[in-house]
């Protein structure tokens, strides 16, 4: 494919700026909150991870697709962003572990792109203005008719987005045999989470958001799993009770990412939305209780609220973002029960912080 036969796109911003490219995928227009991830490697791993949706995601990296796609490196089944903003796609590509063109890839799921933007520009504009929602269009002769669609988009914060991507039924993971069950609440599960604890000797259930704490605890597990996701963990009050419920029990409970906001939420903790959120494979954690270093992979753009967990009585700060001094894990104290808010199962990412499956490991002995 010639650049010169790319039809025109847009980037709209909520605020009337647009940023000029070129089509890739399919066409037609799409609408999401605008973020930026700043990794290097795993855009598959990326374009279908499901705590991505309902997101227009600008990589900041300059190539995307020189490395194909390859079936087995999914976090879900298809792609989840709503769509992606680059520099230079790439329609040839090179690796032997691949089995197909990222090209072939979005127009087998969809999947509406622009490439040929001055990502940098954009990057620049939503770290200074913030997160906020975008349109990218290849009906660009009608901008007026864009911005009004642009403008009955809801805004991220308290959109409920897990009960799209959740399972509808549940399902088992891992071998049955397995020496420790897990009850796992899907708020848009990653794959490599549930690898993580199959790994381990887990046999996981996986429930639909929906599920209650009975319907959970009838597997009779070892521990429970509350998992990442899309969205505002606001208004998900279902899955906080579900948390409050197991944390007055006295039971055995680890959370990644939005399930970590679910288990503040239901300590009373409050979360927000941040000015921008953190999206990469090199943020700097502090673990407070050992001192030591990580450098991790992080997707989210809610935050818990320090001051609250300061106040709290019950709640502690384990973990802390380096670059910004945001609270980045917590625990309850006396209890078994702790939680992220980033990615320990990495993909894409290093796997500094894998040893948090391993303390849960051991919370359920
Ligand atoms: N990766 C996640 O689970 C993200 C959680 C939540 N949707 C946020 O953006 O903060």
């Amino acid at each position: 494919m010639k650049y010169k036969e790319l039809k025109k796109a847009i980037l709209l911003l909520e605020d009337g700026t647009i940023f000029e490219g070129k089509s890739v995928g399919i066409e037609g227009t799409t609408i999401g909150e605008v973020c930026y991830n700043t990794g290097m490697t795993g855009y598959q791993e990326i374009f279908t991870d499901p705590s991505y949706f309902g997101q227009i995601m600008v990589a900041t990296n300059a190539h995307i697709g020189n490395y194909g796609v390859n079936d087995d490196e999914v976090e879900s089944e298809g792609i989840k962003i709503a769509g992606l903003v680059c520099r230079n796609f790439s329609y040839e590509y090179s690796r032997d572990r691949s089995n197909g063109s990222l090209d072939e890839y979005f127009k087998k799921h969809g999947l509406l792109s622009i490439t040929d933007v001055d990502t940098r520009a954009v990057v620049s504009y939503i770290r200074k203005h913030g997160a906020m929602n975008a349109l990218i269009s290849t009906e660009v002769d009608n901008i007026d008719a864009l911005k009004a669609k642009l403008a009955e988009a809801p805004s991220m914060k308290g959109l409920d987005l897990a009960s799209v991507v959740s399972t509808k039924e549940p399902y088992f993971y891992g071998n049955e045999n397995a020496k420790y069950k897990v009850s796992a609440l899907d708020l848009g599960i990653k794959t490599n989470i549930l690898r993580n604890l199959a790994n381990r000797d887990c046999y996981i259930k996986v429930f639909p958001n929906t599920a209650t704490f009975e319907e959970m605890a009838a597997f009779n597990p070892d521990g429970y799993f509350l998992s990442n996701g899309p969205g505002d963990p606001e208004p998900l009050k279902s899955a906080q009770e579900v948390a409050k419920t197991i944390i007055d029990k006295n039971l055995t409970l680890f959370g990644i990412c939005l399930g970590h906001q679910i288990i503040a939420l239901s300590q009373g903790i409050s979360t927000y939305k941040m000015h921008n959120g953190h999206r990469g494979i090199n943020h700097p954690i502090k673990n407070l209780i050992t001192g030591k270093g990580e450098i991790t992979s992080q997707n989210h753009g809610f935050n818990v609220s320090r001051e609250d967990v300061e106040a709290s009585n019950n709640v502690e700060v384990t973990h802390v973002h380096l670059n910004d001094n945001t609270v980045a894990g917590i625990a309850i104290k006396d209890k078994k029960v702790f939680s992220v808010q980033y990615h320990p199962e990495a993909n894409p990412g290093p796997h500094d912080a894998a040893y948090l499956f391993d303390q849960f490991i051991e919370n359920m002995k």
